[in-house]
């Protein structure tokens, strides 16, 4: 793995507001505001601990949600809303070219002679897409873990898994239209064998706190990661935000790549 430095100036430093206890710059005001536009309410895991709702979602590692949990529960969901809003109307022409640009600088990133395993997400929909690095690491026999999320009847699994990739032939569609291996788990541990992990985010900033889809998946798996594996998250340009709501459990992320630049976290 060759690791690039990325200059700090590459941060955008854009004036400062407060909201409800966060620290914003104006871009993330700006993502905020649309979500607020559209009126949504908050994620109903933003609700009371004493709900069953919130006594089902905080038990055993992560402690009950404090009364600021709940507000950096419902800030992430607005942002996850403002995110999904823009990618959806992101042209396909655009993601093909962004999906390209991104494999260009993983591609110079990766040593495959050097990765015993690397593990990778495969995109679904408008997420940044890995179908063509999956398929290169693959034809240069790097063995590639994906998650397994769906069970062999379709229902989630409860806990992350993994499974080797072996081509597109060996794929079925899983929760939520994600294209996931037909074959069964190697369970959480599997993790453990990979130098690389490449993981979905909806958004980023450039010391490496992530925004996920929500289910807490990612933060789970990755306590099963190698110390020294390498973490890189895929977006979009305007996707890397000055400043993110993080929660006790958010992992960082080593790497930010983008279709223009490559930001390591530090
Ligand atoms: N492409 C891709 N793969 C990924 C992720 C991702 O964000 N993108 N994940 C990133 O984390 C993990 C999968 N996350 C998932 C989270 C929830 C459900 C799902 O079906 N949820 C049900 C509710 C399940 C329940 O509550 O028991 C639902 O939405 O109806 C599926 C996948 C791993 N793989
Ligand atoms: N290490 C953990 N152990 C137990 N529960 C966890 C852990 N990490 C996260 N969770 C639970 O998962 C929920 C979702 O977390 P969060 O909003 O940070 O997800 P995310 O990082 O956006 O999602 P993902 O990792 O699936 O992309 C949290 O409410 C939390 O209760």
């Amino acid at each position: 793995m060759v690791l690039h430095r990325a200059p700090a100036a590459l941060v955008g430093r854009g004036r400062r507001r407060q909201l409800g206890g966060l620290r914003l710059g104006d871009h993330d005001l700006r993502l905020f505001l649309l979500a607020a536009e559209q009126g949504h309410e908050p994620h109903p895991s933003a609700a009371s601990p004493h709900s069953p709702a919130g006594r089902r979602r905080h038990t055993g590692l992560v402690p009950s949600p404090s009364a600021d949990d709940e507000a950096l529960t419902g800030a992430k969901q607005l942002l996850r809303r403002a995110v999904r809003q823009r990618r959806a109307v992101r042209p396909a022409e655009q993601r093909a070219a962004d999906d390209l640009a991104r494999f260009d600088r993983l591609t110079a990133l990766l040593a495959p002679e050097r990765e015993p395993v690397v593990a990778c997400y495969l995109g679904t929909g408008d997420e940044p897409g890995t179908t063509r690095l999956v398929g290169w690491l693959a034809a240069q026999d790097v063995p590639v873990l994906l998650p397994l999320v769906g069970r062999a009847d379709g229902a989630p699994r409860r806990r992350p898994d993994w499974a080797w990739y072996t081509g597109p032939d060996g794929l079925r569609s899983g929760p939520r239209g994600i294209p996931e291996p037909d074959a069964r788990g190697l369970g959480a541990r599997a993790l453990a064998s990979a130098s690389v992990v490449v993981c979905p985010a909806l958004a980023g900033t450039a010391r490496g706190e992530r925004l996920g889809t929500g289910a807490g998946w990612y933060d789970r798996a990755l306590r099963e990661a190698r110390p020294d594996a390498v973490t890189i998250m895929l977006l979009n340009d305007d996707e890397v935000l000055p400043t993110l709501p993080t929660q006790a459990w958010d992992r960082r992320m080593d790497l930010v790549v983008t279709p223009t630049r490559v930001l390591r976290a530090g």
